[in-house]
């Protein structure tokens, strides 16, 4: 294999993809992508959707866990993580929530605005309409290589929908992809499209094959291969990686290296290159190329809670064909090989909302009262236009595969599910050895911040009312489930174009660069940031180049 490119991108998720795939548009430059896990286009229980539990443990997840969380009732927690071709965007629920611009106008950088970033993002996408969905014309890409689609939300939705309406949240129905609105309710679009799941690969495959990119799977990056220049800058020449049985390989970019390995392992190859607060590193014995004191901190993740409830009459959930069918995995899959339909085809999500609760928690709780607040701002440090929550439901009883309680014949759940927006918890990824086949510490100190605790409980609270008191589903209820029961910021690590600071020819380009959470989940931000890196990358490239026409 040939050992020079002109970029080498670091992992082959979701942002890795896209970035290659954009560069490699110019069919005279040559890229490598490197990706950890293995090659996906086999594997079935990616493309299915509604198989995505099947990969959040094994090869292909990472097996994160947490140490215990103080916050959590010292409970240690998995965060799972995709490990082969398509990364998170292959194992994740394919919900594309963008936000609202004023997330990303709380950047406080104008290269990563609301308008920048909603423009990015439709940039990825070509959307499928459906007779059913009016969509908002204006929000959508309709010329990308990710293929969304609107999924109807079942009868279970249709309820909900109306029990949101009954408390305040008007109906929008694409206010997920045009983010006009902090209270609303409507329907999220996904990515899938006949039955697939559509990730990034999608850029570099099918139609998309490109020669001038050269995809190498089990190959873990270690390190950045970084030297000195003759004007004492410092520059990245490349990557050392290893593959699975621990042989070590070089690969050198005459251009640039790209870090696209996720919030977790990003900030770990920095750290392993010796980029990272000295302290740390030295504590590992390794040597400080550039002492930057962000490197894995402001880590930052969206807080989720189930609440389960019975219903009770039978027709509103997919519970007989999830959770009554003994050979329900069987079933789903030869039905979607046969016809790409079945319950595993979809993913098992139904209808959306958004909500602010500041003032709720304003008028009935004083220690809510105490918090400080900026001018325009609640506790949580958001404006009015930004949403506290997001809730939704699940279809049919279902969750992670450690849940437990599966409905019998006869018996209908669903859960309903409190998401936080702005979540103000803090926690960090540090490294606990320097092989590049261990997992770094994940410590994201859940609920550590108070505010998250008191509007998460007001959020459950307020769900409560919609599922039991709402129009739509009040008179269904049975009971609960189960029955017995920026570049100033000296912590920055990357510029506003995502260059490594103190590192020439270096870049970070996924979710790791958020500097606050948006509202809502993360790939579609995801898809936004890579289409701004490649836009980056490609304009440094052409500066360079009519400055070398220009010395001609
Ligand atoms: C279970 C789950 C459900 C989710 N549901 C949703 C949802 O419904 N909607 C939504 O919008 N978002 C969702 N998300 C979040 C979203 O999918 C991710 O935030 C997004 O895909 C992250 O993109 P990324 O490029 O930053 O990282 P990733 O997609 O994780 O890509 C990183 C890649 O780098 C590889 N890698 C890591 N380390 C190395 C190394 N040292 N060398 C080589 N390769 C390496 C990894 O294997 C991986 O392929 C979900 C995520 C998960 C895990």
């Amino acid at each position: 294999m040939e050992h020079m490119f002109d970029y080498v991108v670091c992992g082959g998720g979701t942002c890795g993809p896209i970035i290659a795939g954009r560069l490699s548009e110019d069919p005279n430059v040559k890229i490598l992508m490197l990706e950890a896990g293995k090659d996906s286009a086999d594997m079935d229980d990616m493309h299915m959707a509604g198989a995505w539990t099947q990969n959040h443990t094994g090869e292909t997840d990472w097996n994160l866990t947490t140490p215990p969380q103080p916050g959590l009732q010292n409970r240690e927690i998995h965060v799972p993580r995709g490990r082969f071709l398509g990364g998170s965007s292959g194992c994740n629920g394919t919900i594309c929530v963008r936000g609202v611009r004023q997330d990303y106008d709380d950047w406080g950088l104008p290269e990563w605005s609301g308008d920048e970033m909603f423009r990015a993002m439709k940039k990825s996408e070509t959307f499928h309409p459906s007779k059913w969905f009016p969509e908002d014309k204006s929000s959508h890409g309709y010329d990308g290589p990710m293929h969304i689609e609107a999924a109807p939300v079942l009868p279970l939705g249709e309820l909900m929908l109306e029990s949101y309406k009954s408390k305040g949240l008007d109906y929008r129905p694409d206010m997920f992809s045009s983010g006009e609105t902090a209270n609303g309710c409507g329907h999220t679009l996904r990515t899938t499209w006949k039955g697939y799941r559509t990730t990034p690969m999608d850029f570099l495959t099918k139609d998309r094959k490109r020669s001038n990119v050269t995809i190498k799977c089990n190959a873990t990056v270690d390190r950045v291969i970084i030297e000195r220049e003759t004007d004492n800058t410092l520059q990245a020449k490349g990557v050392e990686y290893e593959d699975n049985d621990g042989n070590r390989f070089k690969a050198f970019a005459r251009k640039e290296v790209i870090l696209t390995g996720g919030t977790y392992a990003s900030p770990a190859i920095l750290l392993r290159s010796g980029i990272g607060p000295k302290a740390d590193l030295e504590a590992l014995n390794l040597v400080c190329k550039v002492d930057l004191p962000g490197v894995g901190k402001n880590l930052q993740d969206h807080q989720l809670i189930f609440t389960y409830y019975e219903l009770s009459q039978p027709g509103l959930t997919d519970d007989p064909r999830v959770n009554h069918d003994p050979n329900a995995y069987e079933n789903g899959r030869r039905e979607w090989r046969e016809n790409k339909g079945g319950w595993l085809a979809q993913f098992p999500f139904g209808a959306f909302a958004f909500a602010r609760l500041d003032d709720r928690l304003t008028a009935e709780n004083p220690e809510w009262r105490e918090f400080s607040r900026r001018p325009g701002r609640d506790p949580m440090g958001q404006a009015s236009s930004q949403p506290s929550l997001e809730f939704f439901h699940t279809v049919c009883y279902g969750g992670p595969p450690e849940y437990t309680d599966f409905p019998k014949e006869g018996q209908y759940a669903f859960a309903m599910c409190c998401f936080l927006c702005g979540a103000q918890s803090r926690g960090e990824v540090k490294l606990k050895s320097t092989n590049c086949h261990k997992n770094p510490i994940v410590d994201h100190k859940y609920m550590s911040d108070r505010r998250d605790l008191l509007m998460m409980s007001e959020g459950v609270r307020f769900a409560n009312e919609i599922v039991t008191t709402g129009a739509g589903t009040k008179d269904k209820i049975k009971g609960a489930w189960p029955p017995v029961g920026s570049s100033d910021d000296d912590m920055a690590v990357v510029d506003t174009k995502l260059r490594v600071k103190g590192v020439k020819g270096l870049r970070v380009a996924d979710c790791s660069i958020m500097p606050l959470v948006h509202s809502g989940h993360t790939q579609m931000p995801a898809f936004g940031i890579a289409e701004k890196a490649a836009e980056f990358i490609k304009e440094t490239a052409s500066v360079k180049s009519s400055a070398v026409r220009a010395n001609l």
